[in-house]
């Protein structure tokens, strides 16, 4: 590797015929030699002993391919269809061309600083076949600290990761399964396998790729996967933020009214109004509801209207351009047949323009001085046509005319009536320019008609290669059709966990919900969890089990500390002497990465506060701008979702601040009490929670 890098970097070297094509040849190779350069430390990590045709070979699998053109050596990359091998359990493979062949030995090679350190075999067919050597790698793996970001898994990928990750390229998948079972990390692996040049006219480029994650804490914890999987330039940020950015409106402010309602008012009828007009929102019905909504409205603007413009032409006298309202239908009408990615504003413009050109039997040459002389009439019809309105004042607008929502025929009655409901009266809205996040779908779905949806390149749209979705039982039913509108069909990963719901209001209700709008997705579950110790695994699964009756889950049987609980009684300084306790506690025991969770943003920012005065040095993380760097750090459970650590510390886990009664309390306990991967402290005063006593 080393040679070839040495070769790649000397520009004499990379001469071609002239100036020019030297540097251009001189810049490849650099970009080569630095691709290859981090992977020299450690070339491979694995090694497979294979027969073909009577032949016995042993290849190595490492993060990057390696061919080395003047000697024998070569290392296969993780996610071409060779290394595939080295995860599977099969034994046996037919490829497309050549002969079948046999897998003698798997085996696991610790490399690090050019130094081979250990040897596992994981299989080895001369002494027994399986070795149990999988699942020992996985333990050391697992036993290692937490990290400030999330990390490839690349050597020690399970087979039923493996394949879930390599699912046949153009046909969308939703990954199923539980808490800590690697979703999200086999999400980013499958961006990066679609990545490779095997997957042919599949392939994805990174730059045209987005990730959606639910808060920007963990999109940024996330990316930090990305250079270790080759993957630069991929977007990862948040529905929200995606939305808002597309309907051109960074400023707005996005709310979650439902839930502050769900959470605080007592009123049952209120909270089931609510539940249902958020699902109604996001049905995905509501995007046909939106298309001939504007179909009328866009039919009434254009009633009445015409062009007429003399044009000039070489050689041709008197040419007049005559479009009357019937023209203009018709093309309206083709307009909505096609249903342009980049909207029918533009869409109907270009099709408007062509017809131009061909009443006036326009010569090539000519056209873009034609389209000129038009523009500015064009430009003037356009605006008395789609010009009057923006997605969100339009959302609105439909929402509260029960005769807009009726022209469909898609909606009864009383869903109607339920849209025109307000159960969120009492809830405040804020000063700035606001948008619910459940009104937020439907917003989309305006502007996709209206501006379009899809990945701005300069001015104009493309669709996205591929789109992972994390959180994946958050999403309504509209934003999948959205995002299936703006993505290239088959691309879509979605990640989730119907069972970790927190948001059921704007969720599906089921999977089917989902594959009904992503044709032919398929539906993978991941059956096992990696995250933390057996003690640690095994209290979340008695809080899960109150509220989930699928709770049971297989975790790696991994044996850590005790969970260390802190009780004492009420003093004048509360909880902080046991929180700081934990901490010293959780550092003593060696961990480094540490988070105290607490039930809201603002105890996070009190308690960050009054612990200095404990000799503990906690760094708040309460708002979506802060970022974790690792160290000891405290937030509050919404931010803390996602991530993991060490050591975790839940502050004030008992019932007075996770209401025993409530189930979306007992949720938000499990995920407070399950971000630990080795130690994990319960502090309260006076009792800890009934569910972790
Ligand atoms: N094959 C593996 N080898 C080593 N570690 C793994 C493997 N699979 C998952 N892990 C580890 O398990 C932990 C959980 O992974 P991840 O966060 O992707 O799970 P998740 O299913 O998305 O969890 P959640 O639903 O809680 O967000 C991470 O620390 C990850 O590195």
């Amino acid at each position: 590797m080393l040679r070839q890098i040495e070769f790649w970097e000397d520009r004499d070297r990379q001469m071609g015929a002239d100036l020019e094509t030297s540097i251009i040849l001189g810049d490849e190779a650099e970009e080569h030699a630095a691709m290859l350069s981090p992977h020299v430390h450690q070339p491979y990590f694995g090694s497979l002993k294979v027969r073909v045709a009577g032949r016995e070979q042993v290849l190595y699998v490492g993060k990057h391919a390696f061919r080395d053109v003047k000697g024998p050596h070569s290392v296969v990359s993780w996610d071409s269809e060779v290394g595939s091998l080295f995860y599977q359990e099969a034994l046996t493979w037919t490829p497309r061309r050549g002969s079948a062949g046999t897998i003698r030995r798997r085996r696991q090679l610790d490399v690090a600083h050019k130094q081979l350190l250990r040897v596992t075999d994981l299989y080895d067919d001369e002494h027994g076949g399986d070795t149990g050597g999988r699942e020992e790698v996985l333990l050391r793996r697992l036993e290692e600290g937490s990290t400030a970001g999330m990390r490839d898994v690349v050597e020690t990928l399970q087979p039923e990761q493996n394949e879930a990750m390599r699912f046949p390229a153009g046909t969308p998948v939703i990954i199923q399964g539980a808490a800590g079972s690697g979703k999200t990390t086999i999400g980013f692996h499958r961006l990066s396998w679609m990545t490779n040049a095997e997957r042919g006219r599949h392939q994805a480029r990174p730059e045209a790729c987005m990730v959606l994650m639910p808060n920007r804490v963990l999109a940024s914890y996330a990316a930090r996967i990305l250079p270790e999987l080759d993957l630069h330039s991929v977007n990862v940020t948040t529905p929200e933020h995606w939305a808002v950015g597309l309907l051109g409106l960074e400023k707005l402010e996005v709310t979650d009214r439902t839930l502050t309602l769900l959470l605080t008012d007592r009123d049952n009828t209120r909270r089931a109004l609510a539940w249902r007009r958020a699902k109604l929102l996001g049905d995905a019905r509501m995007l046909d509801v939106v298309r001939t909504h504007l179909w009328t409205r866009f039919t009434a603007a254009l009633r009445g209207q015409g062009l007429k413009e003399s044009v000039e032409l070489r050689g041709r006298e008197g040419l007049t351009l005559t479009l009357t309202d019937a023209d203009l239908y018709t093309i309206l009408s083709d307009t909505f047949a096609r249903d342009p990615l980049e909207g029918y504003r533009a869409g109907f413009r270009a099709l408007l323009e062509a017809e131009a050109l061909s009443r006036l039997h326009v010569p090539d040459d000519e056209e873009a001085g034609v389209l000129k002389q038009l523009s500015a009439p064009v430009t003037t019809l356009l605006g008395r046509i789609f010009a009057s309105t923006t997605p969100v004042t339009e959302t609105r607008r439909l929402l509260a005319s029960p005769e807009a929502l009726a022209v469909s025929g898609l909606l009864q009655e009383r869903e109607i009536q339920l849209l025109q409901a307000d159960p969120l009266g009492g809830i405040p809205t804020p000063r700035r320019a606001h948008a619910d996040v459940t009104e937020l779908p439907l917003m989309l779905a305006m502007q996709a008609f209206m501006g379009g949806i899809g990945r701005a390149v300069g001015r104009e749209l493309e669709v996205f290669d591929h789109v992972v979705l994390d959180e994946a039982q958050d999403y309504s039913p509209l934003l999948y059709a959205l995002l299936a509108r703006a993505t290239r069909p088959g691309h879509i990963t979605a990640l989730g966990d119907l069972n970790q719901g927190m948001h059921g209001y704007k969720g599906p209700s089921s999977w089917e919900a989902v594959q009904a709008q992503l044709p032919g997705a398929q539906v993978l579950t991941l059956s096992r969890t990696y995250r933390s110790t057996r003690q640690i695994t095994e209290l979340g699964a008695r809080i899960a089990a109150t509220y989930n009756r699928a709770a049971h889950v297989q975790g790696v049987d991994r044996d850590g500390d005790p969970i260390q609980r802190y009780v004492a009684p009420a003093g004048p300084d509360g909880e902080l002497p046991l929180l700081a306790r934990a901490v010293k506690d959780a550092q003593k025991a060696g961990h480094s990465n540490i988070a105290i969770v607490t039930r809201r943003a603002i105890d996070a920012d009190r308690l960050a506060e009054a612990l200095r005065e404990h000799d503990t040095d906690a760094q708040p993380i309460t708002t979506q701008e802060h970022r974790y760097t690792g160290g000891l750090v405290i937030l509050p459970v919404s931010l803390a979702k996602g991530l993991e650590f060490s050591a975790a510390i839940v502050a004030s886990a008992n019932a007075e601040t996770y209401d025993d009664s409530t189930e979306y309390e007992r949720r938000l306990l499990y995920v407070s009490a399950s971000r630990a991967l080795h130690w994990l402290g319960l502090v309260s005063v006076d009792e800890l929670h009934p569910l972790i006593q």
